[in-house]
């Protein structure tokens, strides 16, 4: 067995062509520890695939079928033995053909198995292209993901099993990690009946914990476009700072409210078996990445500031909520039996606000729908609004720190506020504003408050 048992994840923009898969290639093979290497599809192509799903014609989306096509092929061209890799191309892509062709009802399920056609081409050809630079003292193998990675039957958001996945790594992954490195997909699992399921979009990182977990593993690194976790998202703030150590509970609510470099779901096993992350860049691996860990040595009050957009906040009023009990039990029953996901709540004597998510792809599959509100409707005033982004201050002690929302409110004086959480979490304090405002928020707070 390795000194040090690692996974490694590369995301969609680290395998988005051949000179980005040889970069990655590089990094794999100059570090023997590793020893699984879960991929994401090539970048733009689970877009590609999810537009199929929209009402568009057969032509259509034979055009978008010969797009991922083409663009698979062309990265085979540079491989040296391009043959091998090019048929198993050919192969996934004939399975999306048929899928598409026979079937006019899209599903969530049908929709998993579109989805996972990305992850299964990319893996194709990166495995091709591994053994292109290994010496002979390991063996590369390809892996489908779905026989490690069992999850339940919630197409398109699936909750893994863990013991199951355990049971999986113990059989067929553990015994051969001497000798074999394994290259896998991301994003993609299987319920108990076979059928091919996805963790929800950007789910790779959450595959790869997976993985860490299952095979005990001692690092996971999270190879990306950035160079680190930063201060902030550089796209938003050209000046963010790199961040050179961060706890796991910092990391965790950074990735729940919004900072796109980890899925939200990442932190979780690495949290449960105390795997210690790291999050490098593909293209600068030279550079000093973001150490993930259980305790840092300094804990600053803020240490970031992240934004997630595409938040709709509900009001729900009502004057029987005055002195009586039972209220909030009704309200969540009815978002319970509908599965909607709620992140903040407020409440006042007669009125409760929360928020949720919009999904921004598609209307019809929005889980705050007519028949929630029509429903919520029976027994309360419901407020909607939309277009709003909730900007998150993410430390330590934040709750127990005091003459910190005066100077962070009084910057935003111009600014509607919509909504406030404070003091729930000792790690974060976070607000609703405009979507139109947000990124001038967090500039202007980044600048006043990271050092
Ligand atoms: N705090 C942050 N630090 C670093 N990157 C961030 C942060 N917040 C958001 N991001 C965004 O996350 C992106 C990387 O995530 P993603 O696009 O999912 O990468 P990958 O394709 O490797 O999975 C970066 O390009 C950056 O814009
Ligand atoms: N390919 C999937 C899963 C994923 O995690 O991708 P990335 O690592 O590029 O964010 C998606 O785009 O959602």
């Amino acid at each position: 067995m390795p000194d040090l048992l690692k996974v490694a994840k590369f995301g969609g923009t680290s395998m988005a062509d051949l000179d980005a898969m040889k970069r990655c290639a590089r990094i794999v093979t100059s570090d023997p520890d590793k020893k699984v290497i879960v991929v994401s599809a090539t970048s733009g192509t689970t877009n590609l695939l999810s537009s199929l799903f929209d009402h568009v014609e057969t032509d259509q989306k034979m055009e978008i079928v010969d797009k991922i096509r083409k663009k698979h092929l062309e990265i085979c061209t540079g491989l040296v033995h391009s043959t091998e890799v090019e048929k198993a191309i050919l192969q996934v892509m004939d399975s999306l053909v048929a899928l598409v062709q026979n079937q006019h009802m899209m599903t969530p399920r049908i929709q998993d198995e579109i989805l996972s056609h990305g992850e299964l081409l990319s893996s194709a050809i990166f495995t091709g292209l591994l053994k292109e630079y290994d010496t002979g003292e390991v063996d590369t193998r390809w892996l489908d993901a779905r026989k490690i990675i069992t999850t339940d039957r919630s197409h398109t958001k699936a909750q893994p099993d863990i013991s199951a996945i355990a049971g999986n790594a113990e059989d067929q992954l553990i015994p051969h990690l001497e000798s074999v490195r394994f290259v896998t997909q991301g994003f993609i699992g299987s319920s108990p009946d076979g059928t091919t399921t996805t963790l929800g979009r950007g789910g790779s990182d959450y595959s790869a914990a997976l993985f860490a977990e299952a095979i005990h593993a001692d690092v996971l690194e999270i190879w990306t476009d950035v160079t680190a976790v930063y201060t902030t998202d550089p796209r938003v703030v050209p000046a963010a700072r790199p961040i050179t150590e961060i706890s796991f509970d910092e990391a965790a609510e950074l990735s729940v409210f919004g900072a796109k470099v980890l899925h939200p779901a990442t932190m979780v096993p690495a949290v449960r078996k105390n795997i210690k992350v790291y999050v490098g860049s593909s293209m600068k691996p030279q550079k000093p990445g973001t150490w993930i860990m259980k305790d840092t040595r300094s804990k600053p009050v803020i240490r970031a500031i992240s934004l997630r957009r595409n938040q709709t906040l509900v009001t729900v009023k009502s004057p029987d909520m005055l002195h009586r009990h039972g209220f909030l039990a009704k309200l969540f029953d009815v978002l319970s039996r509908h599965q909607v996901s709620v992140d903040l709540v407020t409440t006042s004597e007669v009125s409760v606000s929360l928020t949720v998510d919009t999904d921004i792809q598609s209307t019809e599959r929005d889980s705050l729908n007519e028949d929630v509100l029509s429903e919520l409707r029976t027994f309360s005033q419901v407020d909607v609004e939309k277009d709003l982004s909730l900007v998150a201050l993410i430390g330590n002690n934040l709750h127990a720190t005091s003459g910190l929302s005066g100077p962070v409110f009084g910057l935003l004086e111009d600014v509607n506020v919509r909504l406030i959480c404070h003091g729930a979490s000792s790690h974060n304090l976070c607000f609703l504003v405009s979507q139109t405002s947000a990124e001038k928020v967090v500039q202007v707070l980044h600048n006043r408050f990271i050092k």
